[in-house]
């Protein structure tokens, strides 16, 4: 590939709210390059999303890890080099779309013209604004007959205080108008600025790994130029390492000879561990120093899970897995974990829910892992006398109604929530807030100057605890709003609240993976449902056994299961011996898959029913 001077590099992102169309606009630009031959591209094919390249992505249809891609572009007679960083659209990955922006100089505010400007449009905006970046503001999806341009031009200047003279008008779909945003982003966006003659300095954004050549790093060059065989640094480690290869994402690599200042690529250098590669290191050439780039706040887990191996045998297999997913997922967090119900496990921590998900689901796919997750918990704060412990297990959880327990107080996160939806829906919204313990409930228009009309749609804002939105606030919100509502959070530090642990008791004997954190006013309503719900998936056992629900000493909750027939043959009159055989064989297999707690033996099965489901 030829060498781009800075004056014709442009380094730019999409930010949308997620469905927008992100992908679609990316992979237009994909294919019109395979189309004119500008460049050869491992693309998958016309219309196939190249930059979703997870399996998880492609069948969610979001975007969870940003992709790189570059393009060539003519335009006042010269080829630029555009390099697109693509960003996730999920209110889970707001880190990563702050980091994949660290690299830019603009970005296109992806706005769908039947849908109008969404939650996580606004936080989106404000990263990119917060970071200086040139935002061009592009309307899509106008060959929708729904779509409404005019009507969302308006609430682009309302809401962002955007000239609706510079918003570009396209359809991803039909193509229509979609160079006007390759011209717009050579025109507007300012190129990146560097110097080839001074000092290499690269800014490490992301890293990937591959299974042969170690960690990928994915660098923006500030200064100098980085080719093979160079000999580098790292500000932050001090190691130090040979350049093997550097090439840009194309959206797949291309080795190029060089990279210089103002591009977007990778390079090996025979990293081994992925805890080598910091994200937002720089990197320098060895023996010239530079002064570091300003880095970035490590990401903070909001969502902690154990992960336990279905057959406990498995745990040293299942550990590797999760250890070589996290190279590819830097936000994880690790650490080992026994249970005695379920053996041997790890306490996994997440940046939201849906990241839980997508790592479960990568776990499954990619390798081919037997699981079983415990209900999600956040990070809660308990304040002794002399000191604070974070808790992200319920089991560590103290118990706040014993007076002994020398706990001043405990605290738990809140985030700062808003939610976007049409004004017949803004009671449905308020009574669900309400109910997941809402406070500092607002709302204003979003249309300024609407009148009623029915589509006129409001921003309602408020506080919520984490622990609230972590179960199936989400699909409750989408359900009750026909839909319609958007949702967006930030973090809203700590505050105190008055929550208990609650412990499951089978025959007497605690369940320690059922344990939960809950506030106290939900506390019999939570335990009535999860008793109920165990004696559902508990088979009977040989004797009776009561399924109790405690808070403290005291019980809140209690069902009893009653004793079956001992002799699983007994109902077999007149059988033959084969059948008696079978039966028992039968017995003694699923026995096998029993985890036995105390005295009471517990399907696989039933740990998954319990699981799985997300409500608390
Ligand atoms: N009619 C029409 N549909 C579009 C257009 N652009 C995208 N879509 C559709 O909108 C849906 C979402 O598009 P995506 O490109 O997957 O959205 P995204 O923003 O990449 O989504 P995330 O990556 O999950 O944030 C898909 O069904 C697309 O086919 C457009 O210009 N017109």
């Amino acid at each position: 590939m030829e060498e781009f001077p800075c004056e014709v590099i442009r380094n730019f992102s999409i930010i949308a709210h997620i469905d927008h169309g992100k992908s679609t606009l990316a992979d237009r630009w994909a294919s019109k390059q395979t189309l004119t031959g500008t460049i050869q591209m491992k693309s998958t094919g016309i219309n196939q999303q190249v930059l979703d390249k997870l399996k998880v992505e492609r069948e969610r249809g979001i975007t969870v890890k940003a992709q790189t891609a570059s393009m060539i572009h003519m335009a006042h007679g010269k080829q630029h080099l555009l390099n697109l960083i693509d960003t996730p659209g999920h209110v889970d990955f707001a880190w990563e779309v702050s980091r994949s922006l660290a690299a830019c100089q603009g970005a296109l505010l992806l706005v769908d013209a039947s849908q109008g400007v969404q939650a996580q449009s606004i936080s989106v905006f404000h990263i990119a604004k917060e970071r200086g970046l040139k935002i061009i503001p592009v309307l899509t999806k106008i060959d929708l007959p729904a779509s409404q341009p005019e009507r969302m031009a308006a609430q682009l200047q309302s809401t962002f205080g955007i000239d609706p003279s510079e918003i570009l008008h396209i359809s991803a779909k039909t193509g229509q108008g979609v160079d006007s945003v390759l011209r717009a982003i050579v025109d507007r966006i300012p190129p990146p600025s560097g110097n080839i003659n001074s000092p290499l300095k690269a800014f490490m954004f992301d890293s990937l790994y591959d299974r042969y050549r170690g960690v990928i790093s994915l660098v923006s060059i500030q200064d100098g130029i980085i080719q093979k065989g160079d000999r580098i640094a790292s500000c932050h480690t001090r190691k130090k390492y040979e350049i093997t290869e550097v090439g840009v994402m194309h959206p797949e690599e291309v080795t190029t000879s060089s990279l210089q200042p103002g591009q977007v690529g990778y390079i090996a250098c025979n990293m081994k561990e992925s805890s080598e590669a910091h994200i937002g290191d720089t990197l320098h050439r060895v023996g010239v120093p530079v002064d570091p780039m300003p880095g970035f706040q490590p990401s903070k887990a909001m969502v902690y899970a154990g992960v336990f191996p279905v057959d406990s045998n498995d745990f040293i297999k299942l550990e590797e897995s999760i250890k070589r997913l996290t190279l590819t997922d830097r936000s994880v967090t690790i650490q080992r974990e026994s249970s005695t119900a379920l053996g041997q496990g790890c306490r996994l921590g997440f940046l939201g829910t849906l990241h839980m998900d997508v790592f479960r689901q990568r776990l499954e796919d990619e390798y081919d892992a037997n699981i079983i997750i415990t209900a999600p918990t956040v990070p809660y704060k308990v304040v002794y006398k002399d000191k604070t412990v974070m808790v992200s297990n319920p089991t560590e959880f103290p118990d706040t109604s014993d007076t002994s327990s020398k706990v001043n107080q405990v605290q738990e996160p809140i985030v700062n929530a808003s939610i976007i939806v049409p004004e017949e829906y803004m009671g449905e919204m308020m009574s669900l807030c309400f109910a997941h313990r809402a406070e500092n409930l607002d709302h204003r228009y979003l249309d300024s100057g609407s009148t009623s009309e029915a589509s006129a749609r409001a921003i309602l804002t408020c506080t919520l605890p984490l622990s609230e939105i972590v179960t199936d606030f989400f699909d409750q919100l989408k359900s009750r709003s026909s839909g319609y509502a958007s949702f967006d959070y930030e973090d809203g530090g700590y505050k105190a609240s008055d929550l208990a642990k609650m412990v499951f008791l089978l025959n007497g004997k605690p369940v320690d993976a059922l344990a939960l954190i809950v506030h106290r006013s939900a506390q019999h309503e939570v335990g009535r449902k999860w008793v109920k719900k165990l004696h559902k998936v508990i088979p009977r056992q040989l004797f009776e056994v009561p399924i109790q629900a405690a808070v403290g000493k005291k019980i809140i909750a209690r069902e009893t299961l009653s004793a079956m027939r001992a002799d699983v043959t007994a109902g077999l009159y007149g059988g033959h011996y084969e059948r008696k055989m079978k039966h028992l064989e039968n017995q003694k297999e699923s026995k096998r898959k029993m985890k036995r707690i105390g005295s009471v033996d517990l399907p696989q099965d039933a740990f998954f029913e319990i699981l799985s489901t997300k409500g608390k």
